[in-house]
């Protein structure tokens, strides 16, 4: 089926939202399968000279190593199943992924702090690919010097990707919640050069 494909503009970027990319049978199973069968590992990362554990669990799978936050990542061969919904990703995208980083926010209280993936080896305009399984969450935008703000809901099999010049201007976070949450995977699609 083919599936719409319109990138949003925004200030100094591009998004693009498809809320029903994985119907719920199939984001089921792959749900439950990246949950029970990945080596989740809980990474640490210094800040101030202090030594804190993310407020998550990750996995990550790619050709090369990927550094980020004083983090290495080593190259790890992908998944079978995880090569098919690249394949997915890059035909809606139009843009070609050699990596992933998995995120497992465990329940409300794990979460990501504001950021723009803007590593060098991730390109000048890195386009990024994230698929969301599991409970939904808020996902906030912030321009860097606007302020302008964009919420986002990214519920069970919701496909959201970032482009254009968005990672220069803007932040993006996954906030914490008191709402009582079951776990979300996340799967962030992206090309280490
Ligand atoms: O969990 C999310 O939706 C955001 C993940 C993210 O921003 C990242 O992995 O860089
Ligand atoms: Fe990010």
């Amino acid at each position: 089926m083919e599936k719409s494909r319109k990138w949003q503009t925004v200030q100094d970027g591009k998004l693009l939202y498809l809320p029903d990319f994985i119907a719920k049978e199939e984001a089921d199973a792959l749900h439950s399968l990246l949950l029970h069968r990945t080596a989740w590992q809980q990474k640490s990362i210094s800040l101030f000279g202090k030594t804190i554990p993310q407020p998550r669990l990750i996995a990550w799978y790619g050709e090369r190593n990927y550094q980020y936050s004083g983090l290495t990542l080593e190259a790890q061969p992908m998944p079978q199943e995880i090569i098919a919904i690249k394949q997915r990703c890059e035909q809606i995208c139009q843009s070609q992924f050699n990596s992933v980083l998995l995120n497992l926010y465990r329940d409300g209280q794990d979460s990501m702090g504001w950021h723009q993936d803007n590593e060098p080896e991730l390109g000048v305009n890195p386009v990024i690919a994230s698929l969301s399984l599991g409970a939904s969450r808020m996902f906030a935008l912030k321009h860097t010097q606007s302020g302008e703000a964009i919420r986002l809901e990214l519920s069970h099999g919701a496909l959201l990707v970032m482009g254009g010049t968005l990672q220069h201007y803007w932040k993006h976070a996954l906030p914490k919640t008191k709402r009582p949450k079951e776990p979300r995977i996340n799967l962030t699609f992206r090309t280490i050069k």
